[in-house]
């Protein structure tokens, strides 16, 4: 049976200026699915990765997320929204320096209003589940390229996203610690039944999600 996509974009359109991102752009993202996002640069894929996750609004067409249109919510609904219910995982990590890893992790628990207990637990239940539990107390700067980046996906992961964003997220680490991050990450977020978006040029990532979508001129190509 045919699962109901818990993320979709409808007629997509977004410009910058006189420059077009998106040109009319349909996708939907089943739970517990990974769509790669591949295409060549300057075509528009973090531009949908933007729009889909309510970083960006759309000049036209509509986002849903779990039977919830979000691409109208005002800035500090959509603020929530990624909050609460989206995960994110960048090229460059974007830990705290000055954090150790558990309290990085905890963090968006915490600015949510769970208490630094609880927030620490479960961070550092998801740090374990990323193998990472012996890293708990370690700054940023005192952990591999990779390792920071299974940081990120415990951050991503910690506050159970409904779906989950990553633009680049192996670009800069070698093939055989890439090629474990993703593993790690669809794994995990799909394991949960997240919808995941992953943004990337790398075919060995794109191999390692559900489905590939080709974004050209800011259309979905069909090759
Ligand atoms: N903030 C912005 N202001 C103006 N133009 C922008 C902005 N962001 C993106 N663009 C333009 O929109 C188009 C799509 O950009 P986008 O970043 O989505 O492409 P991309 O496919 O993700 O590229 P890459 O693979 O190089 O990251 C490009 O022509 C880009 O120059």
């Amino acid at each position: 049976m045919q699962q109901q996509a818990v993320l979709s974009g409808h007629g997509l359109v977004k410009y910058y200026g006189p420059v077009v991102g998106l040109a009319g752009v349909d996708v939907a993202v089943r739970s517990g699915e990974a769509l790669a996002v591949m295409g060549p640069s300057g075509n528009g894929k973090t531009t949908l990765l933007h729009v889909l996750a309510g970083i960006l609004t759309p000049d036209q067409g509509e986002v849903w997320l779990a039977g919830e249109r979000v691409d109208q919510l005002n800035d500090a609904a959509r603020t929530v929204l990624r909050r609460r219910r989206l995960g994110f995982v960048f090229q460059d990590n974007q830990l705290l320096a000055e954090l150790p890893a558990d309290e990085n992790v905890a963090l968006p628990l915490m600015v949510d209003g769970v208490s630094r207990r609880d927030a620490i637990g479960r961070a550092r239940m998801m740090l374990a589940q990323v193998g990472l539990a012996a890293e708990a107390a370690r700054r940023p700067g005192e952990l591999s390229g990779g390792q920071a980046q299974r940081v990120a996906i415990a951050r991503a992961l910690v506050g159970e996203p409904q779906a989950v964003f990553a633009d680049e997220p192996t670009g800069a680490l070698d093939a055989a610690t890439g090629a474990q991050v993703i593993d790690l990450l669809v794994g995990a977020a799909t394991h949960r039944g997240a919808a995941v978006v992953v943004v990337t040029h790398d075919n060995a990532v794109a191999a390692r999600c559900n489905r590939v979508l080709q974004i050209v001129d800011g259309r979905v190509s069909s090759r």
